[in-house]
């Protein structure tokens, strides 16, 4: 199984790190635009190996998408992160150059690649991959819910005062501040639903501080964040590999599904080694279909912006 990451800053070089130790895949290509820095971070990550015990091999370069030929899996994560104060919307002027012609090269050289989109605004940019490349829909992931989920069960076990291993919960829709719709009638400790153990204030609570977990983490850091990035994404990757059959949320391209129609937004999806196997219808309750609604038309207007 070979790997490219394209990106090797903050989130790129965290994915990479993920994918190397969980030592499923043979090959990690790094790829950056900026001289010798893809370089420099796959020479750092492999002199980690014989401390991490991991046999994965990295190697980094410099924008020649040669050596990325054959790859299995992509994963872009180029393009700039937003500043504190900022939405991910705003990210759009630049990211979505970047992320066509990383795309079209990946593809170039990688035919038969499934392609991960990280960079934001994420559902947009996938939006953008599956409208300029002709790949199939089934190679073309957003990753967006598999991180806001891991968010939401932090969130909730901080509430609960219970291990995160007890805690199950997913978010769909978009990936933004004020489009995820955390499915908090569906979150579960132990089977039983959380809302036996928290109240509605409570969880209500827990699922604005979901929304806005980005942002928080942007506030502090002084950019937005890259370890649960960086693992999420590892996951997914994991999941093609070994053609695990997961269920994540991934922003994926619908045709009614939903009720939804030429988007890209987060809903459930099983993940093995043809990339997205299926999309999977789950009920909805009325309040988290009118959320979903109202998520895919801010996603929609993001959109709109979209010079292809
Ligand atoms: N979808 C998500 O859940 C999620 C999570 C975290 C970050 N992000 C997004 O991922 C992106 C990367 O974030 P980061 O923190 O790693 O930023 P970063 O600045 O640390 O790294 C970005 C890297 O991309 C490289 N780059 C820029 N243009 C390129 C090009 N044309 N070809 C190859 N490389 C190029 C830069 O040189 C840089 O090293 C941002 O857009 C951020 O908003 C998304
Ligand atoms: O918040 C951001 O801008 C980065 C990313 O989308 C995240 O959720 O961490």
């Amino acid at each position: 199984m070979k790997v490219t990451v394209v990106g090797a800053g903050a989130v790129g070089a965290s994915c990479a790190e993920y994918i190397a130790i969980k030592n499923f895949a043979s090959e990690v290509v790094l790829l950056d635009i900026k001289e010798g820095f893809a370089e420099g971070k796959a020479m750092d990550l492999m002199q980690t190996a014989s401390l991490n015990g991991f046999d994965t091999k990295i190697t980094g370069i410099t924008n020649d998408y040669s050596a990325t030929a054959g790859s299995d899996v992509a994963v872009i994560t180029s393009g700039i992160p937003r500043k504190p104060g900022m939405t991910r919307e705003e990210l759009i002027g630049i990211n979505a150059g970047i992320v066509k012609t990383v795309a079209t090269s990946l593809i170039k050289h990688s035919p038969n690649v499934i392609l991960i989109v990280v960079s934001n605004p994420m559902d947009t940019m996938t939006y953008l991959v599956h409208k300029t490349t002709g790949l199939a829909k089934n190679k073309i992931i957003g990753m967006g819910g598999a991180l806001d989920s891991a968010r939401f069960k932090y969130r909730l076990a901080e509430a609960l005062e219970a291990p995160i291993s007890d805690v199950d919960g997913m978010v769909i829709g978009g990936h933004s501040d004020t489009g995820m719709v955390p499915l908090t009638g569906h979150a579960t400790r132990n089977s039983i639903k959380v809302s036996e153990f928290l109240s509605e204030e409570r969880l209500s609570q827990v699922a604005e501080d979901t929304k806005v977990g980005g942002a928080t983490l942007t506030k502090l850091l002084g950019t937005s964040a890259w370890y649960a990035p960086g693992a999420a994404v590892s996951s997914m990757v994991q999941a093609i590999a070994c053609d695990q059959k997961k269920m994540f949320p991934c922003s994926t391209y619908l045709e009614g599904e939903y009720d939804l129609n030429d988007i890209c937004i987060g809903v459930p999806v099983i993940l093995g080694k043809d990339g997205i196997e299926k999309i999977v219808n789950i009920p909805l309750s009325a309040a988290d279909k009118a959320k979903m609604q109202e998520s895919a038309e801010g996603v929609k207007k993001t959109n709109n912006l979209l010079e292809f």
